[in-house]
């Protein structure tokens, strides 16, 4: 998956009693997925660009309402990243003004045939301001925390308070993400 996914959240209440505080869990049907996050549900509708993407005005409509959009793209293919700053482009012109963005490069995986090096993804997401990590549908690395990092930062903005605990995606990233088992040398 490459190009964009966006997130909004449809629902939240409070976690089944089954659901232990300040444990996540997940429950994805088709394209839902409820993220019970600190005791509380964030149901997520997901949809992906699926290679619209050279149907703008398709787009537009998707990612217009989303609460949060997930910019992906494939560390074995240049393209795909160069692509990244054309949807920033097109975020900040037709997007929510307060959408969370989070980039996400994806196919950790294959390090043999990576192209992008994973400070580049660092280095692109510092400029722009978004959280940043690498991630494989494959393994499945990092990609459950980024729904509940996209989760958690919602479900903070929900419930915001002047005294409540203080929530900072970046950090949070930063401080869960699994690197790659292998490197590259380039
Ligand atoms: N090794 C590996 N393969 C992946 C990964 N993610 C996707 N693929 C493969 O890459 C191919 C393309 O995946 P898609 O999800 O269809 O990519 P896409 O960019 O969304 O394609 P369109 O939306 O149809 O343009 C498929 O064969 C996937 O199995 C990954 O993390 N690792």
């Amino acid at each position: 998956m490459t190009g964009m996914s966006g997130a909004a959240v449809t629902r939240d209440g409070e976690a089944p009693e089954d659901s232990p505080p300040c444990s996540p869990s997940y429950d994805v049907t088709g394209k839902n997925k409820v993220v019970t996050v600190d005791g509380v549900r964030v149901k997520l509708q997901i949809w992906d660009t699926a290679g619209q993407e050279r149907f703008r005005s398709v787009t537009h409509a998707y990612y217009r309402d989303a609460q949060a959009l997930l910019l992906l793209y494939d560390i074995t293919n240049k393209s795909s990243f160069d692509n990244i700053r054309a949807w920033l482009t097109e975020i900040h012109e037709y997007a929510q003004r307060d959408v969370v963005i989070m980039l996400l490069g994806n196919k950790a995986d294959v390090s043999n045939e990576r192209v992008i090096r994973s400070e580049d993804g660092e280095t692109l997401a510092r400029e722009y301001g978004v959280p940043f990590m690498e991630t494989s549908a494959k393994t499945g690395m990092n990609v459950e925390l980024a729904f509940l990092a996209i989760a958690k930062e919602l479900k903070y903005r929900a419930l915001w308070q002047p005294d409540g605990p203080h929530f900072q995606i970046r950090d949070f990233v930063e401080s869960q993400k699994k690197q790659p088992s292998c490197c590259s040398f380039l």
